[in-house]
């Protein structure tokens, strides 16, 4: 068997071209304020690349950039502003952050309705309770592209390897949200290929490079690969993609699979931020 190949790039034009409509078809210009912290040259090219993308959407390009000696005060006061400013409809802060930084308490101070990244509090707490609200980039990427290829999630059981907070935990929830069987994995998961081995749809978001292997999928499982590792030999994932395309039935590349739908649903989100109205998730808790 050789999996079909998930394409995230095309995916995502059509992502953007709809969210590109939507904002040509609304009375307000959204304005996304992208915070990038030092010099990671991997989030450098994130963000670059969420920037074009924006402008070719129509969206205003309000970008900031410190220095990796910036300040928890000097950044807080910043992302302050961007929060009081009408014109910044959206607002992102690239990560990680350099460790001297608190990044969740930073987070924390962006107004749930700008949190076009979806992972304050308040956005975080209305997904798990299924409440209306802007949801993270990537699991969100993630669920359009298997509805872009009509893979089912009702009743499927789908195991999500990686327990973070960008993508997931998030990604649990949005799939528990579509009625799928789903199982978490983590570092400390005893038999993890056993438990992959369960997965109708597997999604890998682990950090390192090849974990999952042929024996870890199930024949015909389809196979959506988070991670994003630069090496010697180019960009790889966490899913060995030469072994694993020949038992999987569907598979994401890397490059070309996730990444590119996660710069789409930014543009999604920050269409959807700019038509809400001040305030719509309740009050931001503002730190002293
Ligand atoms: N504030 C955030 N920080 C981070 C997020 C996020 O969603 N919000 N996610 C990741 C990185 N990320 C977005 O910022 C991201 C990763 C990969 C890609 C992408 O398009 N990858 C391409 C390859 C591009 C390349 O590296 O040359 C691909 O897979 O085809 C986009 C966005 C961590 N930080």
């Amino acid at each position: 068997m050789t999996a079909k190949i998930l394409d995230g790039r095309l995916v995502a034009e059509q992502v953007v071209a709809r969210a590109a409509g939507e904002i040509a078809a609304s009375d307000r210009v959204p304005g996304l304020a992208t915070v990038l912290v030092g010099d990671d040259p991997a989030s450098a090219i994130y963000v670059r690349n969420k920037r074009r993308r924006c402008v070719a959407a129509g969206i205003r390009d309000l970008h900031r950039k410190f220095g990796a000696d910036v300040t928890q005060d000097e950044l807080a006061a910043a992302i302050h502003a961007l929060g009081d400013d009408p014109g910044v409809t959206g607002i992102l802060l690239q990560l990680p952050l350099p460790p001297h930084l608190d990044a969740a308490a930073l987070v924390s101070l962006i107004p749930p309705e700008k949190d076009v990244d979806g992972l304050t509090e308040t956005s975080a707490g209305r997904l798990a309770l299924g409440r209306p609200g802007l949801r993270p980039c990537t699991p969100l990427g993630v669920l359009e592209l298997l509805d872009a290829h009509g893979i089912a999630l009702s009743g499927a059981e789908a195991v999500v390897v990686g327990r973070s907070n960008l993508v997931g935990k998030p990604m649990a929830q949005l799939l528990l949200r579509r009625d799928a069987t789903v199982t978490v994995c983590h570092s400390r998961t005893r038999d993890l290929a056993a438990a992959c081995r369960r997965a109708d749809i597997l999604i890998v978001a682990a950090g390192l490079p090849g974990l999952i292997t042929a024996d870890a999928v199930k024949p015909g499982a389809t196979v959506i690969d988070v991670g994003i590792h630069r090496t010697p030999d180019g960009l790889r994932g966490d899913v060995d993609f030469t072994a694993v395309r020949t038992v999987a039935g569907a598979i994401t590349p890397v490059p070309g699979g996730v990444g590119p739908m996660t710069i789409a649903m930014l543009l999604a989100n920050t269409a959807t931020a700019a038509r809400l109205p001040a305030n719509a998730y309740g009050a931001t808790f503002l730190s002293s």
